[in-house]
């Protein structure tokens, strides 16, 4: 550290889970916030403030079983940084969630809500379990019991939940329904991603994936790619995959490939989307789906294709598969998917990557829109939403780009760049005293 504050950036030693060379997602995140560190000018100065994460929560969530036992799983909420606003972020259920993980998923919040300029800081949430072994009442149980022990931190002006990995609207009416006998009150405003009739958004549940899509074909544009006749791969095919691949599809590309947790496809001439996607709600997977060839899992990085989607989980693009994926272009449906290793890897090729912190982000744009109208109680048109989802997604897009252009930089230092300028710029405004 070069600058100091008083009380601010002394170099105490951080404990060793936020310790850069700690491998794992918040690594990854700090090294990330090295890589902008010598952009930010005079904001260096509160750099610290983004490496420490303003709150954490650990609990533990009991829940009984329906054979009458009870079982303990370990569940979080972090919020990351509050400077611009509410922490806001989903909340996943994983058997491989790790606090480290929960971390750098909250600080990439609180960038991507800086980078589209929606007024949250970052947060996320999640609950070590492999949700496909438990019966749907005991999903229900362990919803309510892990929102009640978050329900400490979270509320409508103070955190705002949504669903991410194997969480979705219903577990949002859930945790909106938890929370509401606790306060006493109907309170829709707590979480995101609900279901229509329980003061949800219109567009929400489409909105990462219209968003993926809606910068994947600018990307595409500025770099001279036709989406129409583009190949395309999607690994993960769920909220976000499963929507990016059928706006895709029905842009007139052509999704070749395809991975999820238990299957991988491939097809020359290009899958039909909305016959997998009803092949996948009927039976929880791309598996076995019958018009495709089944492709070994690592093969699939070798795909030829124009356009690549990483939109499952976090280090899927690595040192050891970057230099072999065919793509020009690679749109972060999924947070966190490339190592900085590996960034490195694609920069060096001339491989285009539009960051999760901007690529995903149009999902949270539509959170905010639904919590702009849980507030008001009055409730926009899906046209509306849709419409100012596409012209916040290309904004944002068209700034960073500009960024990228003028600095010499790839677009997720760019993204960093704009959005940490954001969040220490408030910080800093705030000043230090309660
Ligand atoms: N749902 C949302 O609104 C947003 C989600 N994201 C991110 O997008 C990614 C996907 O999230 P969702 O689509 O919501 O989750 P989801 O639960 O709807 O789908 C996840 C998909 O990933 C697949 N998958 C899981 N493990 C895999 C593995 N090891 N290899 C290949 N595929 C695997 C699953 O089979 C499924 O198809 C996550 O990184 C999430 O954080 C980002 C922004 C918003
Ligand atoms: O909609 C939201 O509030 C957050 C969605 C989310 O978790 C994400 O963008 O990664």
């Amino acid at each position: 550290m070069s600058d100091t504050v008083p009380g601010v950036a002394q170099p105490h030693a951080l404990p060793s889970y936020l310790d850069v060379h700690h491998l794992g997602p918040w690594g990854i995140f700090l090294q990330q916030v090295d890589r902008v560190t010598p952009y930010l000018g005079n904001l260096a100065r509160w750099v610290e403030t983004l490496k420490r994460p303003k709150r954490i929560l650990v609990v533990d969530v009991p829940i009984q079983m329906d054979d009458g036992t009870v079982a303990h799983f370990e569940g979080y909420r972090v919020q990351h940084n509050t400077s611009r606003g509410p922490g806001k972020g989903g909340v996943r259920y994983h058997q491989d969630v790790t606090l480290s993980e929960v971390m750098a998923l909250a600080a990439w919040m609180s960038i991507k809500n800086a980078a589209v300029n929606v007024p949250f800081g970052g947060a996320k949430g999640g609950i070590r379990v492999d949700p496909k072994r438990l019966s749907l009442p005991e999903l229900e149980r362990l919803t309510r019991r892990y929102t009640s022990e978050i329900g400490l931190i979270i509320g409508p002006t103070k955190d705002i939940p949504a669903p991410d990995v194997n969480t979705n609207e219903r577990v949002m009416a859930w945790m909106m329904d938890t929370y509401s006998m606790n306060v006493g009150e109907t309170v829709t405003g707590v979480v995101t991603g609900k279901p229509i009739s329980l003061g949800g958004s219109l567009g929400r549940h489409e909105a990462t994936g219209r968003g993926v899509f809606t910068v994947g074909a600018e990307a595409a544009r500025r770099i001279g790619l036709d989406v129409a006749g583009a190949r395309v791969a999607v690994q993960g095919f769920g909220n976000v995959g499963g929507i990016a691949a059928r706006l895709f599809a029905e842009a007139g590309a052509r999704v070749v490939a395809v991975q999820d947790h238990a299957g991988c496809l491939y097809r020359e001439a290009g899958l039909d989307i909305p016959a997998l996607l009803r092949h996948v709600k009927a039976t929880g997977s791309v598996a076995g789906f019958a018009e495709a060839e089944p492709l070994a899992r690592d093969a699939f990085w070798d795909t030829p294709c124009d356009i690549l989607i990483p939109a499952a989980l976090e280090q899927q693009i690595t040192e050891a598969n970057a230099g072999r994926i065919q793509a020009r272009l690679i749109i972060e449906g999924a947070n966190g998917p490339t190592t900085p290793a590996a960034d490195d890897i694609l920069t060096e090729r001339g491989v285009l990557v539009v960051p999760d912190v901007i690529a995903n982000a149009g999902g949270v744009t539509v959170s905010y829109f639904e919590w702009v109208q849980d507030f008001s109680s009055f409730f926009w048109s899906e046209q509306e939403i849709n419409e100012r989802l596409v012209a916040v997604m290309k904004g944002a897009l068209d700034a960073v780009w500009q960024v990228a252009d003028d600095k010499g930089v790839t677009l997720r230092t760019a993204t960093f760049i704009v959005a940490c300028e954001r969040i220490l710029r408030a910080r800093d405004l705030r000043g230090l005293y309660p």
